[in-house]
């Protein structure tokens, strides 16, 4: 039995904050800027990200390509505070959908996934896509490109269909990347494919050990610009790892110059240095991406709270005020 004076027993030690991840520091001032718009009022700010090598791992075998793990749920985590959430890609929008199991993330009703660089569009909202009719150059392209293949002595006779992503018959890509020499196969690949595809009124995209022959008139960077018109965002995050980003990146920095706040995430490899060397923010591939989205959902749920503001170095209130004259 206690005395009536004894002291109260302690109170029970409060549960464990778990650790919140820290939201990377961009290094540039106006990737800073951006930043800091975007976590003031994430209700007016938008984030757009690309598919292969930014929200799912690069493989071997490009149908074997999915969501990170986690991916899915930082993106369903973080789009509610946002004014809208994309994916832009230049995999068919459905495919992206499919192999991103995006219709089947729950928390995510308004994103938008905008296919073949942007000539698709897929809304989340509806589940309805919009795409324009093929390019009549591309069933031509099909016709010919065994024998370009073939030709150009890459495969050693033996190129395998599988190099081969028929994009459903919108755009065709020519993957190296299982060739015995990848990169080697990439140079060899490029001038007769970009001759190929002027034939046909095509353009090549060049990306991460891929050569995409595919219709002009429309990039990331034009898809990416007309999506935040679209939204009225005041900033924009966008995130890619690939040269078919650098449209985008590009259409962040011309959003900037006229006043809406950006940042400019690489989803870093070694495969291109070119766009670690434009970014604000380099992270770690989609592992490093995924991080990013659940520190800025963190951020955003929990806020550090108010600066205690400096002491004014005026008000004599810290000591260090001119002593009176005279
Ligand atoms: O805009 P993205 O979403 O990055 O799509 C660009 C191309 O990505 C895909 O290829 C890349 O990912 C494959 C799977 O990891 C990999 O095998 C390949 O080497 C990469 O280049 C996709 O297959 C292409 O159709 C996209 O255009």
């Amino acid at each position: 039995m206690g005395t009536p004076n004894a002291a109260p027993p302690p109170e029970p030690a409060p549960d464990p904050v778990p650790a919140s991840p820290a939201v990377p520091h961009p290094d540039t001032a106006a990737g800073q800027e951006g930043l800091t718009a975007l976590l003031a009022h994430p209700e007016r700010a938008v984030v757009a990200l690309d598919f292969d090598g930014t929200l799912a791992d690069i493989v071997p075998d490009p149908t074997k390509a999915r969501a990170h793990p986690g991916a899915r749920a930082a993106l369903a985590r973080l789009a509610p505070h946002l004014r809208a959430l994309a994916v832009i890609t230049g995999r068919p929008a459905g495919v992206a959908v499919r192999l991103g199991g995006l219709d089947a993330t729950p928390g995510l009703p308004h994103l938008v996934v905008l296919g073949h660089y942007g000539a698709e569009r897929w809304d989340a909202a509806t589940g309805a896509l919009h795409a324009p009719a093929p390019h009549p150059g591309i069933a031509a392209i099909q016709a010919e490109l065994p024998g370009v293949l073939d030709r150009s002595g890459v495969w050693h006779g033996t190129w395998v269909e599988t190099a081969i992503e028929r994009k459903g018959g919108r755009a065709i890509a020519v993957h190296t990347r299982r060739a015995a020499d990848p990169q080697r196969a990439f140079e060899h690949l490029r001038e007769p494919l970009t001759a190929l595809a002027e034939r046909h009124g095509l353009i090549v995209e060049p990306g991460r050990l891929v050569l995409e022959l595919r219709p002009p008139g429309v990039d990331k960077g034009v898809a990416l610009a007309e999506w935040v018109e679209e939204t009225g965002a005041a900033a924009v995050l966008y995130a890619g790892d690939d040269l078919g980003d650098l449209a985008a990146f590009a259409a962040v920095e011309k959003l900037r110059s006229e006043g809406t706040g950006g940042v400019l995430v690489c989803s870093g490899s070694s495969e291109v240095p070119e766009l670690a060397d434009r970014a604000d923010l380099v992270v770690d591939g989609p592992k490093g991406v995924v991080a990013l989205l659940n520190a800025l959902a963190d951020r955003i749920e929990h806020p550090p709270p108010p600066a205690t503001p400096e002491p004014d170095a005026t008000d004599g209130t810290d000591g260090t005020q001119e002593p009176p004259q005279g």
